[in-house]
């Protein structure tokens, strides 16, 4: 079995709105499992994600299974298998949740329905309904099926809990935990209980910078680190919230 990472991130530096906003962040996403992309908030988790993804002006090294995919448009990036759940979901509104779906078909991969049905068992009764009138939890969970549903290799989940009622969240790390036994993901999450829950391996930004890699449950028992780097008692805060 091999434990090269599936996704290796080395001296990125991304630009946003004309600022630097990624100074220098080495990252590695473990072949299985969860990885989780901590920080306070504004230190710069979902734009070292969109660098990734392509999405914004970036530099430095970004390996996809070993290839080389720093200078890729967004779209070969996807097309490579790269699954990116943005932040605000970016359902489209007007189109029911089948078409939602349908629309995330990647030429070329597997469709996975099955699985999506089978972790999202409300999606497939409300295929017919436009998905502008679902609950936030509801098109959290067709933002990350159209993820689940091509063949990828890794996905990049951004604060899929953020806004979410407490049901919902459980719902959400649960449907995570399943998607992860099938794809390894990079997610960025406020919910310590939920990174708790699910990250093997945790990577911690600071101002731009990754300052911390290494085992999730360590870091997490750990106080003074937490208390440092997060701003929390990873080990006691009860609501589990950065
Ligand atoms: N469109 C934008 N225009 C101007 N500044 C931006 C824009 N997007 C992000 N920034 C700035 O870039 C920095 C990093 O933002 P980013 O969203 O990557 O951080 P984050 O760690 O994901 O934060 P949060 O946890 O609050 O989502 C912040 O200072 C933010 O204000």
């Amino acid at each position: 079995m091999t434990s090269a990472p599936v996704l290796r991130v080395q001296d990125l530096r991304a630009d946003v709105a004309g600022q630097q906003v990624v100074e220098h962040v080495d990252l590695e996403v473990t072949p299985t499992g969860v990885t989780a992309l901590l920080g306070r908030n504004g230190v710069g988790k979902t734009s070292t994600i969109k660098a990734v993804m392509g999405l914004v002006g970036r530099s430095g090294t970004i390996e996809l299974d070993g290839q080389d995919i720093s200078t890729l448009p967004t779209y070969r990036i996807a097309g490579l298998g790269v699954g990116y759940v943005p932040e605000d979901r970016e359902v489209f509104s007007a189109l029911t949740v089948s078409e939602n779906l349908r629309l995330a078909e990647r030429r070329g991969s597997e469709h996975r329905y099955d699985l999506v049905y089978e972790l999202f068992p409300e999606l497939s009764e409300r295929g017919q309904q436009a998905a502008g009138t679902l609950s936030g939890g509801q098109q959290q969970m067709v933002s990350l099926a159209r993820a689940l549903l091509n063949d990828n290799r890794v996905l990049l989940v951004d604060e899929p809990t953020k806004g979410l009622a407490p049901r919902l969240v459980t719902e959400v790390a649960h449907a995570l935990a399943r998607a992860a036994d099938v794809v390894p993901v990079l997610l960025v999450e406020q919910n310590l209980q939920v990174v708790r829950d699910l990250a093997s391996t945790v990577v911690v930004l600071t101002d731009g910078r990754s300052v911390h890699h290494g085992d999730a449950s360590s870091f997490l028992s750990d106080p003074v680190a937490t208390q440092r780097l997060l701003g929390v008692h990873g080990g006691k805060d009860p609501a589990g919230a950065v």
